[in-house]
């Protein structure tokens, strides 16, 4: 297996006498988007900031590309993009002039503005001031500033924050293209589990510091199938609430009996009871907890 691109291992840090962080332990895969999830003043901005060594602590094990952080910063800092606190663009300038600017002091070849403004749609605009672009252009302009170097991984630190609907939908979308037509590591932070759940290939939930859950998403997705349940709707609740009370543990709310779902058979199996019993099955469904409730389970763990 390759190296992860980034890997952090036991990374606690302190704001004064507060514990902002609690022995974090995770890794991010090359090739993967990474969404970093948590609540606000949960800790996602000081692991990045600590991951791009804008804090430092000493005896923190941060890797990035198998180098530490700590003693190969500026090495690490050539192959990462990232925006991290809000994106500092000349409003006077146009979009074109303002990637001009950054292009000078990262020293990269001139066509490579050309090449920044398609990534990020911005091309047919790039002639106009960056002070009548929208929230989300701006932002895309950002985007393409830390692209200028061509960096392997892209950090963004909740880059939907702010923005319309329009904005949302233009933002994931590159965030999309970048990874799979240009090959980006993307490492994003956000506080909406429905963001994240639209974007990532990797989630990690980070809460009060710690770090709750990290892994693939189809694996969070898996936790979420293991909280379903079936909900059966039939002529007669009473009777099939006795019917089932042995075996399915079933509650009753709102009209509606639900059972944990454990497997096809199983509800095949509840169905047939309760047939055969003479109860006239309307309706039986699985519902899902969504990602939404999990994560407030999960954090409230
Ligand atoms: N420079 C600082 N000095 C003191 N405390 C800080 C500093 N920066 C952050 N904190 C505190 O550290 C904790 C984690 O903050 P952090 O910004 O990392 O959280 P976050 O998950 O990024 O949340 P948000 O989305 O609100 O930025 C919070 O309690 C915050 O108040």
């Amino acid at each position: 297996m390759s190296t992860p691109i980034v890997q952090i291992e036991h990374l606690s840090y302190h704001f004064g006498q507060q514990l902002v962080l609690d022995d974090i332990t995770l890794e991010i895969p090359g090739g993967s988007i990474y969404g970093f999830l948590g609540p606000n003043g949960a800790g996602k901005t000081t692991t990045l900031r600590l991951l791009l060594g804008l804090l430092r602590k000493r005896n923190a094990c941060i890797r990035l590309f198998g180098a530490d952080i700590a003693t190969n910063r500026i090495a690490i800092l050539k192959r990462v993009g990232s925006l991290i606190e809000q994106p500092s663009l000349y409003l006077q300038l146009t979009g074109r002039e303002n990637l001009e600017v950054f292009r000078r002091s990262y020293q990269c070849p001139k066509q490579r503005i050309n090449e920044v403004l398609e990534m990020v749609d911005l091309l047919d605009a790039g002639n106009k001031k960056a002070g009548s672009y929208s929230l989300g252009m701006k932002q895309r302009l950002a985007i393409a500033v830390a692209l200028l170097h061509d960096p392997e991984l892209l950090v963004l630190d909740e880059p939907t924050n702010g923005l319309d609907p329009n904005g949302i939908i233009a933002t994931r979308a590159l965030i999309h293209h970048l990874n799979t037509a240009h090959g980006k590591t993307i490492l994003i932070s956000s506080h909406l589990l429905s963001e994240v759940e639209k974007m990532a290939t990797h989630v990690g939930i980070i809460h009060k510091g710690r770090l709750l859950f990290n892994g693939t998403l189809s694996a969070l997705q898996q936790l979420k199938s293991n909280h379903a349940r079936i909900e059966i709707e039939v002529n007669d609740p009473d009777k099939a609430m006795l019917l089932l009370k042995d075996d399915f543990e079933p509650l009753y709310a709102n009209g509606k009996i639900s059972v944990a779902f454990e497997s096809q058979q199983r509800t095949a199996q509840l169905n047939a009871l309760l047939h055969q019993q003479g109860i006239e099955v309307y309706k039986i469904f699985v519902i899902k907890d969504d990602l939404e409730n999990l994560f407030v389970k999960i954090i409230n763990n």
